[in-house]
């Protein structure tokens, strides 16, 4: 797994490199010559180094002397005359840099500054890192959407300038990347809100020969989850298993409104492995549920006169529930009165569950100003993992506003310190989803656009059962095992995606691409581990 830096963390970082000898001076001459071997890397002749009045400018300069010296053609673009940069380490470089064989531009017009673009190869971003604050002033705020407009091959210094390196957020403008060559570890920015959408490819500058020994100084907001980290969750089936011990999900879901929810979860339930599979829904579907899944069996609820759960429906699910290694309750449900009945009876039982959609609305509705001051409706011995959305999320914390990756991780962390549970997990559902547990967040690999789709998340919490049923002789953590699930969700996307075209993919895709997503997953493992070639043959032993 591999760090995921808040902006404070990074500079904590930087003090903890600094007191072990290594100046900041010196980290932007090393950030410097990483920008400029990334750059080499396409072999450029003419590039153009837009630098801006920071630190982030100053690994700019420290680049365009390495890459003068390699005969590339090298136009710096500033706003001011080196001598007037303000941050003193990069005023240093900028000065010792105009000194060498470099074209300075200072304040070109905008023509100019398209001209230059429209000659060069590449255009190297270090306008402004993690010190971009506030709204994006000139003259910036005019060099970005010159370059924007002109789509040329863009390497951004540490994150694509314009974008909140905390937030992910774009507020104004911001560079389009084709390439990030981040410092020292990705900051949490480059994978929330917009981050993904202008960061491009990510590529990571170690900087420090022993950061391996310091990074564990500093917290880590987040981890990334590379498929090899998930290699053990690969394994085939052994031949001694009958369909109870490969694990047994009972999905409680579904309404008379809401029928395919139902189907939907346990099907997905099944394909991610788990050998037995029976829905608990309202009486007001189960046939509707029965005729659409031949292999599942339904177990009829008492419904209310709409078609949900009903006053009898608790006792007659907590009895059903006895018997599985696994219970997903929520998709479909609606709010009404017998379904909070249901979820308070389900978190009181001694079964693994998981709580998605309309139940985590249900718990919500448990207490005014947010499930965290209340702990002890959701706190218990059993696994508990919650698949809220942020919206979902924000319901569960009293309505306070999560909108991106950093908050959707604060409030998650709100919730799983109150419980202060090992066994409680938040998969904080987003363009980039975060499995999170009271000792680590992780991030597992986003999947494609074409998941934003009506059902993916009832798909997901399927998968997510069926994962944790097969899971009676696992160790931990389940942060790893709900990162494993968010990882197959990902790759159904991309495997959906290019079956169906990217716009086309509906839910119920994704259900069947379940084994082909866990294949493409397991590949993508041992590929990362250097046991597969490019071309995903399988290498002899
Ligand atoms: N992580 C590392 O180990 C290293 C990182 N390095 C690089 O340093 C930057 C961070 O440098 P810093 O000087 O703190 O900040 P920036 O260069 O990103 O930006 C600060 C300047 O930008 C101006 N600014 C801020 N907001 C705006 C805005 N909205 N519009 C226009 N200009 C803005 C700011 O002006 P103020 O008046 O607000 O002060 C500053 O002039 C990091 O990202 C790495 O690239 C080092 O190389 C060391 C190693
Ligand atoms: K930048």
């Amino acid at each position: 797994m591999r760090p995921v830096l808040s902006c404070d963390e990074v500079r904590r970082l930087e003090d903890v490199i600094e007191k072990e000898g290594t100046s900041k001076a010196e980290l932007m001459e090393f950030a410097g010559e990483f920008v400029a071997s990334e750059a080499l890397k396409g072999n450029p002749s003419r590039v153009v180094i837009l630098v801006g009045f920071g630190n982030n400018g100053g690994d700019g300069w420290v680049a365009a002397d390495i890459l003068a010296q390699k005969d590339v053609h090298v136009d710096v673009v500033s706003p001011v005359e080196p001598d007037e940069i303000s941050a003193p380490l990069a005023r240093h470089v900028a000065r010792r840099t105009a000194g060498r064989d470099v074209n300075i531009v200072v304040g070109p017009s905008k023509d100019e500054l398209g001209e230059l673009i429209g000659e060069a190869d590449l255009v190297i971003d270090a306008i402004l890192g993690t010190g971009f604050h506030g709204e994006l002033r000139p003259p910036f705020s005019i060099w970005i959407p010159v370059v924007n407009e002109l789509e040329p091959t863009v390497l951004s210094v540490d994150v694509p300038s314009g974008l909140d390196a905390q937030t992910g957020v774009v507020e104004h403008d911001c560079i389009r990347a084709t390439r990030t060559a981040t410092m020292l570890a990705p900051k949490l920015g480059l994978y929330s809100a917009d981050g993904p959408e202008y960061a491009g490819e990510i590529v990571c500058g170690r900087l420090y020969d022993q950061l391996d020994e310091v990074i564990d100084d500093v917290e880590h907001e987040a981890e990334i989850v590379d498929s090899a980290d998930l290699i053990d969750f690969f394994e085939p089936l052994p031949m001694n298993i009958n369909k109870y011990s490969r694990g047994s999900v009972l999905v409680v879901a579904g309404s008379a409104t809401y029928p395919g929810a139902a189907m939907m979860a346990a099907k997905a339930a099944a394909r991610a492995g788990a050998g037995y599979v029976a829905v608990a829904c309202p009486s007001a579907c189960a046939n509707l549920v029965r005729m659409a899944l031949p292999s599942v069996p339904v177990i009829d609820i008492p419904s209310d006169s709409r078609g949900a759960f009903g006053a009898a429906a608790r006792k007659a699910v907590c009895k059903a529930a006895e018997k599985f290694s696994c219970v997903l309750c929520g998709p479909g449900i609606t709010t009404a009165a017998g379904c909070i009945d249901v979820v308070s009876g389900l978190l009181k039982m001694d079964v693994p569950l998981v709580l998605d959609a309309d139940a985590l609305n249900c718990l919500a509705k448990y207490s005014i100003g947010g499930i965290d001051k209340t702990p002890e409706l959701y706190r218990r011995d059993a696994p508990l993992i919650l698949t809220p959305h942020h919206k979902e999320l924000s319901r569960l914390i009293g309505d306070d506003p999560v909108a991106d990756l950093g908050t959707a991780i604060e409030a998650s962390r709100r919730l799983l310190w109150a419980a202060g549970s090992e066994d409680m997990i938040v998969v904080a559902k987003g363009p980039s989803t975060a499995v999170a547990g009271v000792e680590k967040v992780l991030l597992p690999m986003a999947g494609p656009a074409s998941l934003a789709t009506a059902g993916s998340g009832d798909v997901l919490a399927g998968i997510i059962a069926g994962s944790v049923a097969q899971a009676h002789n696992y160790a931990g953590p389940w942060e790893l095992l709900c990162a494993y699930a968010v990882t197959v969700h990902s790759f159904t996307g991309f495997a959906a995606a290019s079956r169906f075209g990217e716009k086309s993919v509906i839910a119920t895709d994704l259900i069947d691409l379940i084994g082909d997503a866990m294949e493409l997953a397991a590949e993508s493992a041992l590929h990362d581990l250097g046991v597969l070639d490019e071309g995903s043959q399988v290498e002899e032993a």
